[in-house]
């Protein structure tokens, strides 16, 4: 052994001195054409391709490339079972600590019964430079090596599908998050954005939200159908989108179903604030700055195109009560202000556009929420379907949605006082959201039966309202009745008595001995005459 070991030694040091001889007195025209053939050579006894992935691309190297991310997903997810070093990083976008191979690291994989190895290899630059850059100095790169008869395959196929593996798990790895549209007075040229976002992470599932089992069922199948649809959309030649309206009295859980299917899908949830925006371009800029994979919600659709025209009346008046101090101020700015109301509304054509104009195809995988709770307040045009395709109603809560509350809240499937529960939720309405309040534990180590009772005497006390209420109202309905009933009874009278009148005055100018009309009233019965065409 250690005799062999010398030989190599020996036979190394051998090597390395020929190729200093060779880099010192060889001419340096034929240096390039032996290279080749070195080249040429090494490639014919050395049967393997590899093909590398670095990290940075572009002119100046500063693009992160996508396909190095995708593959480092890919990687980490395949490869940490095989890898013995490993390294613990906190991926962007990411809370979590994802775990992926050390540099130098070489793991196999295998692709439709080929054998394929990747190694994840850093080149350190010898340059001494300075750089507010890291990757100036560290050019990490992913190396793929496999047999040069496997070439088509793996070019082609695998890594495309090493590609679209990675995506999916960053899909599934990376923070989700919250948007809202910033205002546009707050707007700067240097934010490009003109969203403003925080991390998404609202609980809600549809395990736990409470609603009547088989609609909840077909929402959700609704959902992941709409998700894995790319091709069908494309087939039929419309934009990869769908609108929800979602309607019901407040606390019905419709904020909380958003969530839900925002968790459901994966996707971002931008959350559109129409009083903000200033216009209808605002509203399109806004749509084109939102990415894939986003819920784009519009929380009481009806007050925020009203309050656009509520916005302006109360702008008009405030003018009107400052008018002449405005006249004492800057006339430029006087300008702006006159600009910037006439400018600041968003119109129901252009939230149309917004919804369905050409521009909402751009990116595609896009759900548009509506929510109201006056949906009979809603312009038709703004919720047919093709704008609003699937109409949500979310009502008041049922026996099978306080169950699911019973369990989220309490832990319990059923109990002797399920029964009356049920019997008073059919005879009264009251929210999900009433109903988990009572259900909550107002201490620790409360009991199931306190928090029923509870909501037994809360549910009696609605019905007790409810009926009170419904009393009220027929009474001041019945006395609105009589009212009326009193009024007509008046006129009736008055009329008779204008009649009667009439009758006897009628009767004095008969018996007047030269036929003057004396009084108005006379008159206005030969205009009556007139009227019926009557001739007098
Ligand atoms: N169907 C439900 N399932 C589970 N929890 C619900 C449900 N409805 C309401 N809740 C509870 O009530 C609270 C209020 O509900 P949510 O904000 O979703 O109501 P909303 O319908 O959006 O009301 P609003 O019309 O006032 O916006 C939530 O925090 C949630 O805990
Ligand atoms: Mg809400």
């Amino acid at each position: 052994m250690a005799e062999m070991m010398t030989q190599v030694g020996s036979a190394i040091a051998g090597l390395m001195v020929a190729y200093a001889m060779f880099q010192n007195y060889f001419p340096y025209e034929f240096r390039g054409p032996i290279m080749r053939y070195a080249q040429k050579l090494v490639s014919f006894l050395y049967p393997y391709v590899h093909i590398t992935f670095p990290e940075y691309q572009g002119d100046h190297g500063f693009e992160r490339s996508k396909a190095f991310d995708a593959i480092q997903r890919y990687l980490n997810k395949n490869s940490t079972k095989q890898a013995k070093r490993l390294q613990a990083n906190v991926v962007r976008d990411s809370e979590a600590i994802v775990l992926s191979m050390a540099d130098h690291e070489e793991v196999a994989d295998e692709y439709q019964g080929i054998k394929l190895w990747w190694s994840a290899n850093q080149n350190i630059s010898n340059r001494q430079t300075i750089s507010f850059f890291p990757r100036e100095d560290e050019k990490k790169y992913f190396k793929l090596t496999f047999h040069r008869r496997h070439r088509d395959i793996i070019t082609v196929e695998y890594l495309k599908h090493v590609l679209d593996e990675g995506k999916a798990i960053s899909v599934q790895e990376r923070q989700r998050k919250l948007y809202t549209n910033n205002k546009s007075e707050s707007m700067h040229w240097y934010r490009r954005s003109m969203w403003s976002h925080v991390a998404f992470e609202h609980p809600a599932t549809f395990d736990t939200l409470a609603m009547d089992p088989d609609k909840k069922q077909e929402i959700v199948n609704d959902l992941i159908n709409f998700s894995t649809s790319k091709d069908y959309y494309a087939k039929i030649g419309k934009a990869w989108k769908r609108g929800y309206l979602l309607f019901g009295p407040p606390g019905t859980g419709k904020s909380t179903m958003i969530a839900a299917m925002a968790n459901l899908l994966k996707y971002d949830v931008y959350d559109l604030e129409l009083t903000t925006v200033k216009d209808n371009t605002e509203l399109r800029k806004l749509l084109i700055d939102t990415s894939s994979k986003s819920i784009i919600v519009i929380e009481d659709i009806d007050c925020s195109l009203d309050l656009t025209g509520q916005r302006e009346k109360k702008k008009d008046k405030e003018e009107d009560d400052d008018k002449k101090k405005d006249e004492e101020k800057d006339p430029v700015e006087k300008m702006k202000k006159m600009e910037e109301n006439k400018n600041s509304q968003v119109t129901l054509s252009g939230l149309l556009n917004f919804i369905d104009g050409l521009w909402s195809a751009c990116g595609g995988e896009r759900i548009i929420v509506f929510t109201t709770n006056y949906v009979e307040k809603l312009d038709p045009a703004l919720i047919r379907r093709g704008r609003m395709d699937k109409h949500i109603e979310l009502s008041y809560c049922s026996f099978e949605a306080f169950k699911v509350l019973a369990k989220n809240y309490m832990d319990i499937y059923s109990h002797d006082l399920f029964a009356e529960v049920g019997r008073l939720l059919e005879e009264t309405n009251m929210t999900p959201a009433d109903v988990a309040e009572n259900l909550m534990p107002k201490s620790s180590g409360e009991e199931a039966k306190t928090c029923l009772m509870r909501l037994i005497k809360a549910l009696e006390e609605a019905k007790e309202e409810a009926r009170r209420k419904a009393e009220e109202e027929e009474k001041q309905k019945a006395e609105k009745l009589a009212k009326e009933e009193e009024a007509e009874r008046n006129k009736l009278e008055k009329e008779k008595e204008k009649e009667n009148g009439l009758q006897s005055s009628e009767n004095g100018n008969q018996s007047s001995s030269n036929g003057v009309k004396e009084n108005g009233e006379a008159i206005k019965v030969n205009d009556t005459e007139d009227a019926n065409g009557v001739k007098a």
